[in-house]
């Protein structure tokens, strides 16, 4: 007897994704009809190994090509809108089939979110209760979320490279390299540099941006806008990003002296000439690649700061 599989669902304005909880599956006949998916698959689902069916009649005409990836794990189907947009619902029917469920999966943004914003209240509130105190143990309170965030965060150049979301792929690949380095690199390896205030404002400056960009992004995949918070995504970069670049310029050069005396990343030169390379030389061209990332991103973000308020004003007329 065939069987219906959990399905779970995801879009972006150009498509949908279902992703089938099959293991193993075999003989997928994946197609769409008259605007109706037919799925049916052998493989090992939550009644155990069986013959899985499912039809689901999408909200919106859809292209009929579909494809189909078949993982050890599950089936991931991707879908075409014909017109792009957001859809309320995936089908057409009343009452969600009870197969369906929706994909949280793809929601990154809200883990990231979560976890800035955790950054940014704990240290307001250290700052207000401890004072002065609290900017010299921001690295062992706060890394660890840290790390976490950016490693999520590093899913926006993946992103931005499949053109899952509209944005260049170097700008965020800027970013992203730029925030490792210090994160991973300056701060991570350096015991010496835990203790130093300059933490405290770099960590602070990323995520007070982020607490306005992550809601933007999580309101954008429903459709919907609230101005406040946009015109804040479009303009509180513009003192953010510059004393952003700054602190980590600040903490580059701080750190200089400390690679200096460790040795740590230099590079052994020859037994005859019985020196290394010292890693502050890479450093020192970094902070001159800091200035170059700071101006490329500074432009993009301008960019897009006019496209979003000139298309806003075009709709407005
Ligand atoms: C090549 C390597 C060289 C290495 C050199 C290294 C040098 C490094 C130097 C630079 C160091 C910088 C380090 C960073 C410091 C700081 O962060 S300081 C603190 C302040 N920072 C900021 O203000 C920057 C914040 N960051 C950003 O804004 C982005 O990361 C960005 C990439 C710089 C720009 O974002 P972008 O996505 O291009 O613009 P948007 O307008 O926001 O988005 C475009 C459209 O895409 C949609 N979208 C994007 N992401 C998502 C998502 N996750 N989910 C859903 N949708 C998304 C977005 O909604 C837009 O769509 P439309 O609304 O339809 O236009």
């Amino acid at each position: 007897m065939a069987l219906t599989p959990l399905v779970y669902w995801a879009q972006r304005h150009e498509e949908i994704y279902l992703r089938v909880e099959l293991t193993d599956a075999q003989n997928i006949d994946v197609h769409v009809d008259e605007n109706v998916l037919h799925f049916s698959a052998q493989g090992h689902g939550a009644k155990g190994q069986n013959e899985y069916k499912f039809s689901l009649e999408f909200l919106l005409p859809v292209k009929p090509q579909v494809s189909y990836k078949s993982t050890q794990r599950q089936v991931n189907i991707t879908v075409h809108k014909i017109q792009r947009g957001w859809w309320e619902k995936l089908t057409v029917q009343e009452r969600k089939p009870v197969f369906l469920a929706p994909d949280f999966d793809h929601g990154f943004e809200g883990k990231t979110f979560l976890g800035f914003s955790w950054i940014f209240v704990n240290m307001t509130v250290r700052l207000f209760i401890i004072g002065r105190d609290s900017l010299y143990d921001t690295f062992h309170t706060i890394s660890d979320v840290m790390f976490f965030c950016q490693i999520l965060a590093s899913v926006e150049v993946l992103n931005a490279a499949f053109g899952v979301v509209k944005t260049g792929v170097i700008p965020t690949l800027i970013q992203m390299v730029g925030r490792n380095f210090i994160l991973f690199i300056i701060f991570g390896s350096l015991e010496e540099m835990h203790h130093k205030p300059v933490v405290f404002f770099v960590f602070y400056l990323w995520s007070a941006i982020e607490i306005f960009r992550y809601p933007f992004y999580m309101l954008g995949c429903f459709n919907t806008e609230w101005k406040t918070l946009t015109w804040l995504r479009y303009t509180v970069w513009m003192p953010l990003y510059p004393l952003g670049v700054l602190a980590e310029a600040v903490a580059v050069i701080q750190s200089i002296p400390i690679f200096d005396e460790s040795k740590l990343f230099s590079i052994p030169l020859t037994k005859v000439i019985g020196t290394s390379v010292s890693f502050s030389y890479f450093l020192y061209i970094y902070l001159v690649l800091m200035f170059l990332g700071l101006f490329i991103n500074f432009h993009h973000l301008y960019k897009q700061r006019k496209r979003r308020f000139r298309t806003k004003k075009r709709k407005a007329n």
